[in-house]
């Protein structure tokens, strides 16, 4: 079986801010040619844990190990940009880096923007400018791309086409994703795994495993079974699930129900090349 060292492990990752525990002992690794998916309720956290594996929040305890020199791509969840400049697609890009003409075009085109190239970035859709992000960070072919929400102010249709996107990327690149979703719509097909957070990881596995943890059917009820439907895992069994609103986010009563893992196996999908 083939076997890589991760790109980033975060081991019992706890954050703390103004006497709350924002995370508690959460640990994730991606690999190469991975997609990790982190879900979660609103404030679970899934931002805090992205800033801390970036280094760019501290950690009260445990530890964050990334492979020397990785090469990392980020999409923050929020690009403030004053909407009073003026500031183009082809701008935008150029803001990290001093790259050729040709280069930006390539890569707004293997996003499907190219033709937005001119544009003023505020007269973007919310899909385009998400396109253009994500051209953002695979214009330094990273070995790593961190995602918040990349699909953020996106339709239903538009986030399909969005995780297809970024599920083509990994395939061409063989990058690891480490990718934010509070939007159950969509835990994505092409997750390899799936951590849920809130504040602590309620459980983690392949989507299938997440789906039919007690933990997570607490935390989202029905709606986040119907979660799978798009990407695809239908069992044709049936869940029988609390219905109680108020059970949500109360997950002490049970123990973890999946493990975290934390090397990279790469079971289920190839490495051609
Ligand atoms: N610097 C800070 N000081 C105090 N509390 C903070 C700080 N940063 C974040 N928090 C709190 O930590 C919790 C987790 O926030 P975080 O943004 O990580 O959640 P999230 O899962 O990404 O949420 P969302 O899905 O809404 O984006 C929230 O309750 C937030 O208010």
């Amino acid at each position: 079986m083939p076997h890589t060292d991760p790109l980033l492990v975060g081991t019992d990752i706890t954050v703390k801010a103004d006497g709350k525990t924002l995370l508690n002992n959460v640990s994730v690794s991606v690999c190469e040619n991975e997609i990790v998916t982190i879900i979660g309720p609103n404030g679970g956290g899934k931002t805090t844990l992205l800033k801390s594996l970036l280094g760019l929040r501290p950690i009260a305890s445990g530890s964050v190990k990334r492979k020397k020199n990785l090469n990392l791509g980020y999409v923050p969840q929020k690009l403030v940009i004053d909407r009073t400049l003026p500031l183009t697609v082809q701008r935008l890009m150029q803001l990290t880096g001093s790259y050729k003409r040709a280069q930006i075009e390539d890569a707004l085109g293997e996003t499907g923007v190219a033709h937005k190239i001119h544009d003023n970035i505020h007269s973007l859709s919310g899909g385009e400018m998400q396109r253009v992000l994500l051209a953002r960070a695979i214009i330094r072919q990273p070995e790593l791309m961190v995602l918040d929400e990349p699909v953020q102010g996106v339709d239903y249709l538009g986030e399909i086409a969005l995780y297809q996107l970024i599920e083509a990327i990994r395939n061409k690149y063989k990058c690891g994703i480490l990718l934010v979703s509070h939007d159950l719509h969509m835990v994505m097909r092409a997750s390899n795994r799936v951590i849920c957070l809130n504040t602590h990881v309620c459980c983690s596995g392949q989507p299938t495993d997440v789906e039919q943890s007690p933990d997570y059917q607490r935390l989202f009820g029905s709606r986040g079974l119907q979660t799978m439907a798009p990407y695809g895992h239908r069992h044709g069994h049936f869940h029988d699930i609390p219905p109680d609103p108020a059970s949500l986010g109360d997950h002490s009563a049970e123990g973890h129900s999946c493990e975290n893992h934390h090397h990279c196996d790469h079971e289920g999908h190839n490495h051609a090349g």
